[in-house]
Order: C-alpha cells, then sequence, then structure tokens
C-alpha cells in the first residue's frame, strides 16, 4: 500500500504525480486544541509525495527546533545565517516550496511573483509586514507566524529597560567601561508608583501590564480595540489621554498605515516633561528626527529602541547615518538605550517559535491545514486514517467568486466525497474534500480538470 502524497505539482514536471518515498511521517503536535482534536491514533500520514523533492529556505538564522522538523521531514533544507538583498532572494525563491524568514526578508509581490513553486510562507516571529500578505493570498501561497511565542521576552525587556532608564544604567555603565566613577542620584527614579501607558494592549501589552503592576507601577493603556483591562489597568479614551497621564510610554502596536509615525513631534509635545520612551515594536512607529528634538529639549528623559526604520540584514557595523541618515545624532545621546531589534532573541522564545512555525508548514505543505494562517481562511478536517488507504485529499484554492462550488462539485462529485469543507477570506477562497477509493490516473484527472477552471488559484492533491 502506498502511503504517500504529492505537492502541487509543479508547473513544468507533471511526473511529480508519481509514487511514494519511503521517509518517516513525524507528527505534528500542534499547540491548538483545535487541531489536536483532528488527530485521530491511527491517522493516516498525508504528505507530499516524494519529500525529498521539497525545498525549504530558512533565513535569517531559524532557530535548530525548526530546522530540524523540517529536516526530519525529509525536506531538503536550505539554512542560511542572515537575510538576502532582494536579487540574490529572487534567484532562491524561484526554486523552492516553502520559505521561512524572520522579521528581516522583505516579501514584496515583485520578489513572490517570481516564486513560481512556493506553497506557504513561515514567519518565525510575531509581526508579519515584512510580507505582502495579500498578494501572497491572491497567489494561494499561506502565511504563518508565531502569534505570542516571544510576548513574554518583549514584557521583560521592557521591563528592565524601564529600570534601566530611571536610574541612567546604561550612561553610568558606559562611563565606568571608560574608566570613570560618576556616583549620582539626581534624576534616577524608582519605578514603583510611576504610571506606564502602553500603546497597543495585545499579547506583549497585556503581559507587560501584568508584570508593570506587580513592581508597584499603574498601569493605563490605549488600543483602537475596547479591550478587558487586566489588573487594575485602565483603558485611556485617546492616546493624548495617555500621553499626558504617563511617565513611561511604550509602544506595542504593530506596522500598518496607522500606525506609522504614531509618535511624532504633536505627540512628544502632548508628554509630561521628564517622561521616557520605549519602542519595540516596529521602527516606522516613532519619528526618531522628533525624538531626538525631544531628548535634546529635556521633555524626554530617557529612551530605548530595539526596532529602526532600516535595520540590516546580518550583524556587522552597519548602524551608521548611510543605514538611517540620523544614526549619529541618535548615538550621541544621553540615556538612550539601543539594541539591535533583540527583544524577541531569547533562547526560549526562539526554540518556541521554532517549533510552533515548522510544525505549521509541514502540517500545510503535508495535510493542507490552514489552521494559524495569517492571510488564507481557516479549514482543518481531520486526518485521514490507516483504514482509509486509497482516500485523496482535493485542496482548491480559488478565487472567491460565484459559482465556483457548482463548477468543483461538478468534477469531484461523481467520486466519493467523504467530507469537504470550504472557506472565503476576502477574494480567495480555500477548500478541502477528501475523496475515497481513487486510483492514480483518477487523482490525475482530478488535478487536471480542477486546474482548468479560470477560478483556479492552485491546486494540490495529497493522497
Ligand atoms: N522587538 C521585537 O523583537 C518584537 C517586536 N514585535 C512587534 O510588536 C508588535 C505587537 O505585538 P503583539 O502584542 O504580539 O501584537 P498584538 O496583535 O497581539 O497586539 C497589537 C495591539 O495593537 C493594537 N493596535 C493596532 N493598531 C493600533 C493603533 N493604531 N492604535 C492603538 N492600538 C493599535 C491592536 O488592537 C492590538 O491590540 C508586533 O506587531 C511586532 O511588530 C513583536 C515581537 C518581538
Ligand atoms: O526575532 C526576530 O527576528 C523578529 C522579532 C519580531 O520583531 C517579531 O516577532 O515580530
Amino acid at each position: 500500500m502506498s502511503i504517500a502524497r504529492d505537492i502541487r505539482p509543479r508547473q513544468d514536471d507533471a511526473s511529480l504525480l508519481a509514487t511514494s518515498p519511503n521517509a518517516s511521517f513525524h507528527s505534528p503536535s500542534s499547540h491548538s486544541s483545535a487541531f489536536n482534536r483532528t488527530v485521530p491514533v491511527n491517522a493516516k500520514p498525508l504528505k507530499p509525495f516524494a519529500t525529498e523533492d521539497i525545498k525549504v529556505l530558512l533565513l535569517e538564522n531559524v532557530n535548530q527546533t525548526g530546522r530540524e522538523i523540517l529536516s526530519q521531514q525529509g525536506y531538503q533544507v536550505e539554512f542560511l545565517k542572515s537575510s538576502l538583498p532582494e536579487d540574490q532572494l529572487i534567484e532562491k525563491i524561484r526554486d523552492v516550496h516553502v520559505i521561512g524568514i524572520r522579521s528581516k526578508t522583505k516579501l514584496t509581490a515583485r520578489v513572490l511573483k517570481e516564486a513560481k513553486n512556493l506553497i506557504v510562507i513561515g514567519c518565525f516571529c510575531i509581526g508579519t509586514n515584512q510580507v505582502d500578505l495579500q498578494y501572497a493570498a491572491d497567489q494561494g501561497i499561506a502565511v504563518f507566524n508565531s502569534p505570542f511565542s516571544n510576548s513574554r521576552s518583549v514584557a521583560e525587556l521592557v521591563i528592565g529597560e524601564m529600570v534601566m532608564l530611571a536610574r541612567q544604567l546604561g550612561d553610568r555603565s558606559s562611563e565606568m567601561h571608560a574608566g570613570t566613577w560618576n556616583k549620582v542620584s539626581n534624576g534616577c527614579w524608582e519605578i514603583r508608583g510611576k504610571t506606564i501607558g502602553i500603546i497597543g494592549y495585545g499579547h506583549i501589552g497585556a503581559q507587560l501590564s501584568v508584570l508593570a503592576e506587580a513592581m508597584g507601577m499603574s498601569v493605563i493603556y490605549y488600543d483602537v480595540l475596547n479591550i478587558m483591562s487586566l489588573g487594575t489597568a485602565r483603558q485611556m479614551k485617546t492616546l493624548d489621554d495617555l500621553l499626558a497621564e504617563a511617565d513611561f510610554i511604550t509602544c506595542h502596536v504593530p506596522e500598518l498605515a496607522e500606525t506609522k509615525g504614531m509618535i511624532g513631534q504633536k505627540q512628544f509635545e502632548k508628554m509630561k516633561k521628564g517622561s521616557y520612551l520605549i519602542n519595540a515594536s516596529r521602527g516606522t512607529v516613532v519619528d526618531i528626527p522628533a525624538l531626538i528634538d525631544a531628548m535634546r529639549s529635556g521633555k524626554v528623559a530617557g529612551a530605548a529602541l530595539d526596532v529602526y526604520p532600516n535595520e540590516p540584514a546580518g550583524n556587522g557595523d552597519y548602524f551608521n547615518n548611510d543605514l538611517n541618515a540620523w544614526g549619529a545624532d541618535l548615538r550621541s545621546l544621553k540615556n538612550l538605550i539601543l539594541t539591535p531589534h533583540i527583544g524577541g532573541s531569547t533562547e526560549e522564545a526562539q526554540k518556541a517559535i521554532g517549533v510552533e512555525v515548522a510544525q505549521a508548514l509541514v502540517r500545510y505543505a503535508n495535510e493542507g491545514s490552514t489552521l494559524g494562517a495569517v492571510n488564507l481562511p481557516e479549514v482543518v478536517l481531520r486526518s485521514l486514517t490507516m483504514d482509509e488507504p486509497d482516500h485523496a485529499r482535493v485542496i482548491y484554492i480559488h478565487k472567491n467568486i460565484p459559482g465556483v462550488l457548482r463548477k468543483v462539485n461538478e468534477i469531484i462529485g461523481d467520486h466519493n466525497v467523504d467530507k469537504q469543507m470550504t472557506d472565503s477570506r476576502g477574494d480567495v477562497a480555500y477548500l478541502m474534500a477528501d475523496i475515497s477509493n481513487v486510483d492514480a490516473a483518477t487523482i490525475k484527472d482530478l488535478y487536471t480538470s480542477l486546474e482548468s477552471l479560470p477560478s483556479r488559484i492552485m491546486t494540490r492533491v495529497l493522497y
């Protein structure tokens, strides 16, 4: 009995609808109870047939946990420590079925247009602003991330930074490194009894709220959504209300058109004199020249930045004016902590992200499950079992236009459709159907017929 499967057959290679490899299957264990409920003990391992044909490109030093999960599937995994410039990225992405990135690699429409074999993108981080999600969806390319594996790491960093800024620890440490003993208490504070203003009360903001309260701080927050307050935290009606009341202001919003330059000259004017600003969200959220002015004028007593409008692709002495025009001005400021986008860079977070995203990639490549996808509707079917050897799973990603299901059901309706699920998100719909009693010729027919429909975005048949 053959238990293996397919990948989306490459445009140029119909022979991929071939036989099974012998690679062993490593059943993904998901964090999601919804997914766990769908995996029976005798689940039939659906997987792309010829797993050794699946090419994976991992950039930006994705954690070893993730690399291992993908390699154990038998996939061909290429691993690079840094990101790639666009022209090199385009060369590499042409060939791969799966790509794993972190926050630096820009998967724009221009890059994705060249990715003819790509079925799925894994963002081994929280943010997905570096990917053109809509373009990817329009091409039938699923995108997964890790929505909260590094939230605690970021929240802890911010707590540490508030203490560092309030005590001017960065400056004292630099002075000591230069041989200067400078024992001062002027302008140094406890954080107990101070007010933290959290902008964006999502996974990180809420986690930070709990930690800050435990440190004896009052917590206020501003969010576009009406969100339940944790502990004694209070939601502010407007951003200005928050700015006027907070001693420490910290940003935890995603990169969006609405959050670009969200903290600029006008907002600095609204802040209390001697307040502190922390940004560990995205570099576009804070207008850095305006921050430089606010620090020079003494309005802002200290700041910590982890993210920047332009960040280099890899490690090295790149943080200069060529990268960001104000680099030298920024570096000259006192009581300013600069870190190289390390908010989520802890062993705990990176290991957890590696596992979570790699498992999502395997589940998608092998079983078609979109659970947790950020740009496609979530569709999951319970796994096929070993008692269902002659079944195939049809995945049809299509334009969300009237009449498609009728056409699809005309094709698959002659067969025994055991189960079927479909959902849409915007202009794109995702259909999965398990069909019993099919042979190789039928599978090929199904594939060819679905591919010929004008609504088609991508067809895959797993068996
Ligand atoms: N420095 C680092 O290494 C890391 C940075 N990040 C960044 O932090 C961001 C936030 O992460 P999470 O808390 O996990 O995201 P989240 O999605 O859980 O929360 C974001 C919150 O911001 C709110 N929001 C969106 N637009 C807003 C606006 N205009 N004004 C006020 N609130 C708004 C949302 O309603 C949501 O509650 C990520 O998008 C990512 O860019 C995340 C992890 C690590
Ligand atoms: O660790 C990284 O590379 C990126 C962290 C981050 O900014 C995120 O998770 O959104």
